[in-house]
């Protein structure tokens, strides 16, 4: 059965997402943004208090790199920290009474399949690349944002391969078609990745600093702050080309090109000594301090709407 405390795989995932969805009308639905390439439904979840009018929302997505389990326990945590806490937490309740967050639990599915039943250090996605038998692109080279320039291979076998062109992967488009549907009320992303504890901004395909540079900085510092409040966890903040590597292709600094100007990529736990391989037994905090951070943001966002 389904753990919030477990590295779920994605048969246990996909119930739970039936299940939850259903499991509160009035805060939580489910609308399907298309399929993956080997056909699972990806179910996007939008937790907020319904309206009869379009509410400003914050996009959020977990699982672009298949083994980043962490990344997919996050927003499964996420959502049942939101509807546990609505009504009782006060900046939950004004959250949802006020904005829409979309969640995605597993963005790239069959990846995080495959990672469960043969390659636990598979990254990318699992589409046939013509010409060779090495298969995938890498989700996050695949965006159209300084697309293969820098930071990615045109190599299909390297783990960075940034596709055939972009938005070749099903999945990334599905996910770029939502969002350019709904660029008009999505007024933040936040994509969900393992490790290195660093919080992202744009941009990583290139060193230009972002025109919104300093309230980026000030915003992902504060949420590094507010996550090392809880168990002294130390997060560096940053913009993605000097404080990660330079790489083109991201989904960060795609959103934020789009408009979307409060846009950031988590790496979560840990530094290195477990690196994607993080024990269950570090789910409970790593999740916990990590929603500090998040509804740090939420609230920057909800208060500069
Ligand atoms: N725009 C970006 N933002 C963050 C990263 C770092 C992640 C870390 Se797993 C990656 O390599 O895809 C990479 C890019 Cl291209
Ligand atoms: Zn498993
Ligand atoms: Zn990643
Ligand atoms: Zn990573």
């Amino acid at each position: 059965t389904h753990s919030y405390t477990k590295y779920n795989s994605w048969p246990r995932v996909q119930s739970w997402i039936d299940a939850i969805s259903t499991s509160n009308s009035q805060l939580i639905s489910k609308q399907s943004i298309g399929s993956t390439y080997e056909g699972r439904p990806m179910t996007l979840l939008k937790l907020g208090k319904k309206s009869s009018t379009t509410k400003p929302a914050i996009f959020l997505d977990c699982g672009i790199h298949a083994r980043e389990w962490i990344s997919p326990a996050f927003c499964q945590w996420f959502v049942k920290e939101a509807l546990s806490t609505y009504g009782s937490d006060s900046q939950m309740t004004s959250l949802l009474d006020q904005m829409d967050v979309y969640v995605l639990p597993v963005f790239n599915i069959d990846g995080y399949d495959y990672t469960h039943k043969s390659n636990r250090m598979w990254r990318k996605t699992r589409s046939r690349n013509s010409g060779t038998s090495c298969l995938g692109t890498d989700p996050n080279r695949n965006w159209n944002a300084g697309w293969c320039t820098t930071g990615a291979s045109k190599n299909p076998c390297s783990d960075t391969y940034c596709g055939s062109r972009f938005e070749s992967e099903i999945e990334v488009k599905n996910v770029a078609d939502f969002i350019r549907r709904n660029k008009s009320n999505i007024k933040a992303y936040l994509t969900i990745h393992s490790y290195s504890q660093l919080v992202l901004f744009p941009y990583s395909y290139t060193y230009q600093l972002a025109a919104h540079h300093s309230e980026l900085l000030k915003v992902a510092q504060g949420a590094a702050s507010a996550l090392r409040s809880l168990y002294g966890t130390r997060y560096t903040s940053g913009p993605g080309a000097a404080t990660i590597y330079p790489a083109a292709g991201g989904s960060d600094d795609w959103a934020y090109d789009l408009g979307v100007k409060y846009s950031f990529t988590f790496e979560l736990r840990d530094t290195g000594r477990y690196g994607f391989l993080l024990p269950e037994s570090q789910i409970k905090p790593t999740c916990m301090e990590t929603m500090l951070a998040v509804k740090y943001i939420a609230a920057y966002v909800q208060k500069n709407l």
